[in-house]
């Protein structure tokens, strides 16, 4: 089936549809990894936003099975079902070739009712993306209704949409525990938690945690705008003000509401940061780490209150890629730290976290 992609400039890119058949629109954004595709779609934080892949062959390695461990969660997907809004590629495959596939991306997209298009030239598009920033745009195929839910990405509360709606516990009884305020979390953060042997509490992201008895606080990724999750800021401040001192770590959306109760404002960046070879500087030091990102907002450092200090820089453009406190262990990564695109460069951080953790 014929299908178009028209951004709201009124560029058009004609291609096939390969997944859904059915109109979408969306926030329009383009990440340049290589591979990935599965946990991409899958990552909460990409909810609203129309995925576009630059590297064009895609499909060829399949979908796995959304088969659950004992914890309860997929073991090769970041979430239970596909978050992202469409995918946009130039060369998709049908045919693939993986050891634990079961099914081509297609006949994924298609039970998920997720729309796919291909044969875009998806660099040509990524340019367009470049130099105008990122914009809304929609899909539509032919033969097929054009209509679409007419909203604006910076308008909704995605987090509210994504989150978990009652508290789940894992690893139940374990020594320390930790709240995780799920804006949208990643598998992957759970898991690097519980293999370092902590309890994970799993709370709603409007849940007054400040109430429950728990040893450190983990704040996790979520999609759109940080500044639309005022009751989480307002829930984090009330923690950064208790007089019983407790580590708290935050990963990316987790790093800007971290950074909003530390009294910092957030800006829009032109088109994001979302590729596995984000590099990034810790501050003070000469060492620079290779990171995967997904972001299209970033924490204006100089906003930041006079305790607090940027953690990472980024080495592109000079944004903020995590905080620290300078005198408690409060720290946040911009980047994802649980992501292998290296594989394991800077999963020190947990490390780090959950041994300041087993000393308090
Ligand atoms: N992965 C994330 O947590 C993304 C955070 C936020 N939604 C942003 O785009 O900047």
């Amino acid at each position: 089936m014929k299908a178009k992609l028209i951004l709201d400039d009124g560029t058009v890119f004609c291609g096939k549809s390969f997944g859904y058949d059915a109109a979408v629109r969306g926030e329009v954004v383009f990440n340049t990894a290589m591979t990935g595709y599965v946990e991409s779609l899958t990552d909460p934080s990409y909810a609203g936003q129309l995925m576009t892949l630059t590297y064009p062959l895609v499909g060829n390695y399949g979908v796995p099975p959304y088969s659950n461990s004992e914890n309860g969660l997929a073991n090769y997907m970041e979430s239970d079902r596909i978050y992202a809004s469409a995918i946009i590629v130039s060369d998709y495959s049908e045919k693939y070739c993986h050891w634990n596939a079961v099914e081509s991306l297609s006949e994924w997209l298609k039970r998920e009712k997720v729309p796919g298009i291909t044969g875009i030239d998806t660099r040509a598009l990524t340019k367009v993306l470049r130099e105008h920033g990122v914009m809304m745009g929609k899909i539509v195929v032919e033969g097929v209704s054009e209509e679409v839910v007419d909203e604006n990405y910076g308008d909704i509360n995605f987090v509210e949409r994504v989150s978990c709606t009652e508290i789940i516990r894992y690893n139940e009884g374990a020594d320390k525990k930790v709240v995780l305020v799920d804006c949208g979390v990643k598998n992957n953060i759970i898991r690097s938690l519980i293999t370092r042997g902590v309890e994970v509490i799993r709370v709603p992201w409007d849940y007054d945690f400040n109430t429950l008895d728990f040893d450190a606080l983990f704040l996790a990724n979520g999609p759109g705008d940080p500044d639309k999750c005022i009751t989480t800021v307002n829930n984090i401040k009330k923690f950064l003000q208790n007089p019983d001192v407790k580590p708290c770590m935050g990963i990316c959306m987790g790093n800007q509401l971290l950074s909003k109760a530390a009294g910092a404002t957030i800006y829009k960046l032109k088109y994001g940061h979302r590729s596995h070879n984000q590099p990034v500087q810790m501050v003070g030091t000469q060492r620079c780490f290779i990171t995967s990102q997904n972001h299209g907002y970033a924490v204006n450092t100089d906003t930041l209150d006079n305790n607090w200090e940027p953690y990472f820089i980024n080495m592109n453009d000079g944004s903020n890629e995590g905080i620290r406190h300078k005198h408690n262990p409060w720290f946040s990564a911009q980047f994802h730290p649980e992501a292998c695109g290296g594989p394991v460069d800077t999963t020190f951080l947990f490390d780090e976290f959950v041994k300041i953790l087993n000393k308090s």
